[in-house]
């Protein structure tokens, strides 16, 4: 068995579950069409650990997936000084190693779940980049991914799996593939955030939803801006919600509390002011999970079908400049720029400290730091120890490509328009 000659395989724990809020993705499809054999194995999870466990995919994607994981998270990045690469470790799913399946041979990633601080989530996938296929992809590959929907090199993302729960109905109701194809740039603002966010109940809670949604999608977007190590293909940004009024409302509850001690109130105007809902102000963080049984679980509907790697010279793709925005202190003048433009209520975060939990048991390469059995409750990747009733995460990396010193323009197309949808989003 060639796998277990590898250094950091472990055994795959036996007391798996289906992942039950997978809303897109390999082993999905299947799932819907409720096919009795399955061929794809689905996402695992386990519980107790707040993990999943992503099978492997075939070569040569499931391979770069985990070299792509094992740079992010290797040791000697938590020492090194490039912040771009301390700061990625924010924006994704913790890795914490490889596993197999000692019956199957089968490998399995074992990353942090990103939903396992909510507790009735609500969760859409957006496959980023007006272009979905490598520079370097067959003929084949590129007329398949060019038929998978026609107006991607406009909207610069397709949606490729929703799950919202509906209250009134108790249950959830998924929208799939072919669904989302039909989307025509001019029904983007209708058709898109609308369906998701009606899952939030309206007024405060969707105020603050849309608001940490944007908050983590501009710090994303302030991460493109400068970054210049990889550019990521098919790779999509995972958007959840709380939708569990009780764990909703014990969050507003801590939010009074808090504005009783002292701490500015959230506007709660019709028209709210998008930007920078600050972490030191913001009452929502603090737990939503808390209300765990007063809700349920259910699913109703189910709709779901079945080269050259530098990109500056690529026609998608924007060089800019020798080492792009690479300078550590030209990005922190920019977004300075941006903060001298908003009130003091209204900045946005500062940039995030990068924090681990500490644990016993180690993996030779990964950052030991990384490997706790029990992290904190908030230490998801994209939260870095804030309580979200809102959540957005890249994943997906089987075609992380070097960056090669430009920016990657590709995937920003489609971040920028997803952050002008929320921007507009109508509140009713
Ligand atoms: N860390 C995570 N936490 C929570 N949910 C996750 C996580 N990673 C993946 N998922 C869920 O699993 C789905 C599929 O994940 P992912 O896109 O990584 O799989 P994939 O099989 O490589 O996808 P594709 O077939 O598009 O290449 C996502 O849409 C999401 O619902
Ligand atoms: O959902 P399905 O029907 O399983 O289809 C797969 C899905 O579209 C994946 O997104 C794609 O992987 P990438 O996005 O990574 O290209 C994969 O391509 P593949 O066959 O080349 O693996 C498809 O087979």
């Amino acid at each position: 068995m060639k796998f277990f000659m590898e250094p950091e395989l472990h055994l795959l724990p036996k007391d798996l579950s289906i992942y039950e809020h997978q809303v897109a993705g390999h082993g999905y499809s299947q799932r819907c069409e409720q096919n009795p054999v399955k061929t794809k194995p689905q996402l695992l999870h386990s519980h107790d650990e707040r993990c999943i466990y992503k099978p492997v995919q075939g070569a040569p994607k499931g391979d770069r997936e985990i070299q792509f994981y094992r740079e992010v998270f290797n040791e000697k990045v938590a020492t090194c000084r490039d912040p771009d690469l301390a700061e990625l470790r924010c924006l994704l799913p913790t890795f914490r190693g490889v596993h197999i399946d000692a019956a199957t041979g089968r490998r399995y990633l074992r990353l942090d779940d990103l939903l396992a601080d909510f507790v009735q989530p609500s969760v859409m996938d957006l496959k980023m980049g007006a272009q979905s296929y490598e520079p370097d992809a067959s003929e084949r590959k590129r007329s398949v991914e060019l038929a998978k929907y026609e107006h991607r090199a406009r909207v610069g993302f397709l949606v490729t799996g929703l799950r919202a729960w509906r209250q009134e109905r108790q249950s959830y109701e998924q929208l799939g593939k072919r669904h989302w194809a039909k989307v025509t740039p001019d029904r983007l603002q209708s058709d898109v955030m609308p369906p998701f966010l009606s899952s939030v109940p309206r007024g405060v809670h969707r105020r603050r939803a849309v608001r940490q949604l944007l908050n983590q999608l501009e710090r994303l977007q302030a991460w493109f801006e400068r970054q210049t190590l990889y550019h990521f293909y098919a790779s999509s940004v995972l958007l959840a919600v709380e939708s569990c009024p009780a764990a909703l409302d014990d969050v507003s509850s801590e939010a009074s509390s808090l504005d009783d001690s002292g701490s500015p109130e959230i506007p709660a105007s019709p028209q709210p002011q998008l930007y920078g809902e600050t972490n030191a102000t913001d009452p929502s963080a603090s737990p939503a999970a808390g209300n765990k049984d007063s809700c349920s679980s259910g699913i109703q509907e189910c709709e779901s079908a079945a080269g050259n790697k530098d990109s500056c010279s690529s026609g998608i793709q924007e060089s800019d400049g020798a080492a792009g925005n690479k300078d550590p202190q030209l990005s922190a003048h920019a977004q300075r720029h941006d903060i001298d433009e908003l009130s003091a209520d209204e900045a946005p975060e500062a940039p995030p400290k990068v924090q681990f939990a500490s644990s016993p048991q180690s993996q030779s390469s990964i950052d030991p730091s990384l490997n706790s059995e029990s992290t904190s409750r908030y230490s998801n990747a994209n939260n870095c120890g804030r309580a979200p009733i809102a959540l957005a995460a890249m994943i997906d990396f089987t075609h992380a490509v070097p960056g090669n010193g430009c920016l990657d323009n590709n995937y920003l197309v489609g971040l920028r328009s997803l952050i002008e949808l929320l921007r507009n989003y109508q509140f009713d």
